[in-house]
């Protein structure tokens, strides 16, 4: 089976304005055409070969959602088996950047709060990360 590596951004706002329960997390749509499409991701993509993830991590969010990451933490690992594809998730903690985060690439995109994140669909490999996010009282 098919296997990749993708990095995988958990972006959060900034600490400053917030208490920790009431950071907000940066979502995008996937669209329909892509793998798990139109449900909810974290933003990030697949790890070219010679890159580091957090290279990758680096890269993927400067091109889809126009933010230069200044300050990161690796999170966790995930493995999944989706049907068609066998994924290796590299998830980081993005806690400072610079820019406007947006959809760069004409994707639906949104700041949510730990509480409404419930609310999104999102693919199955992420249950784990929402999973971690509430044991560090980051959402519920
Ligand atoms: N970006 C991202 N990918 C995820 C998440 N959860 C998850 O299972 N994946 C899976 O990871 C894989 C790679 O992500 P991707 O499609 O964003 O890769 P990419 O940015 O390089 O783009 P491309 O698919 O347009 O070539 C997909 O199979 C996707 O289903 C998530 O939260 N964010
Ligand atoms: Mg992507």
């Amino acid at each position: 089976m098919k296997h990749i590596d993708v990095a995988v951004g958990v972006v959060l706002s900034s600490e400053n304005e917030r208490h920790n329960q009431d950071r907000h997390f940066f979502i995008c749509k996937r669209s329909a055409k892509q793998h798990q499409g139109d449900k909810w991701e974290f933003p990030g993509g697949k790890v070219d070969a010679g890159e580091t993830p957090e290279q990758a991590l680096a890269r993927e969010l400067t091109e889809e959602i126009n933010i230069d990451v200044k300050s990161c933490e690796a999170l966790m690992q995930i493995r999944h088996d989706y049907v068609d594809k066998q994924v290796c998730l590299h998830v980081f903690l993005v806690t400072e950047f610079t820019g406007q985060a947006r959809g760069a690439e004409g994707q639906e995109s949104k700041w949510v709060s730990g509480a409404e994140l419930a609310n999104y669909e999102f693919p199955d490999a992420n249950q784990a990360i929402l999973h971690t996010l509430a044991q560090k009282g980051l959402c519920t």
